[in-house]
């Protein structure tokens, strides 16, 4: 059975810094630059062609920029996205109210929207566990969702945007999905 190719946009969001571009770096290039931080002016774009069961699917990904000062800008991005990856830095406490900022403006917003949290730099837990910024029954707590648990599991070679798209919930053929919270660490 030949595949139905499907476009859907996806937006990352989250504070400066946390990490969104090296995870779009990971996800469309399998790679990841340690080295000195740019940090994203306005947003970036890439296209990343998935297999969803036996769909392929191309998604949109926009890469936003974290800095406060682009604030509005991003607001134009998640305009429509059928998925937003809301990323926090596991070391950083400020970066969790960040998210929780931007998962209010979805809500408020982007009715039809699936949100993802996803906590990132987990390797920096793994050389120490008192680096560790954000609780993670808080973060279960907030997100209340039992996908979590199972991800966090494996979130060393745990790909977000795959997880999405193995997600049934998020309906990347057909706008106006329900809300849904849930939550990985990378
Ligand atoms: N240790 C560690 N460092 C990471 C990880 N992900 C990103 N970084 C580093 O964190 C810094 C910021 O990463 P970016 O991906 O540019 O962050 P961003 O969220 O896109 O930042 P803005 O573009 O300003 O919004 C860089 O120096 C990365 O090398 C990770 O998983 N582990």
């Amino acid at each position: 059975m030949s595949g139905r190719r499907v476009d859907a946009k996806v937006v990352l969001l989250g504070q400066e810094g946390v990490g969104k571009s090296s995870l779009v770096e990971r996800c469309a290039h399998g790679r990841f630059r340690a080295g000195p931080y740019q940090n994203t002016i306005g947003a970036a774009f890439v296209a990343k062609v998935m297999t969803v069961g036996e769909q392929t699917v191309t998604l949109g990904i926009w890469d936003t920029a974290g800095s406060e000062r682009y604030e509005a800008m991003s607001r134009i991005y998640y305009r429509g996205a059928r998925a937003a990856i809301v990323c926090y830095d596991l070391t950083d406490s400020g970066s969790f109210q960040r998210a929780k900022f931007w998962v209010n403006e979805l809500q408020n917003c982007e009715e039809g929207c699936r949100i993802y949290l996803c906590g990132t730099k987990s390797d920096l837990l793994e050389e120490d566990r008192r680096k560790r910024g954000v609780d993670f029954h808080d973060v279960q707590d907030y997100a209340d969702d039992e996908l979590f648990q199972k991800v966090a599991e494996d979130y060393v070679n745990f790909s977000a945007f795959q997880v999405m798209t193995e997600d049934k919930g998020v309906n990347l053929g057909q706008r106006n999905s329900p809300y849904f919270y849930s939550c990985c660490q990378h």
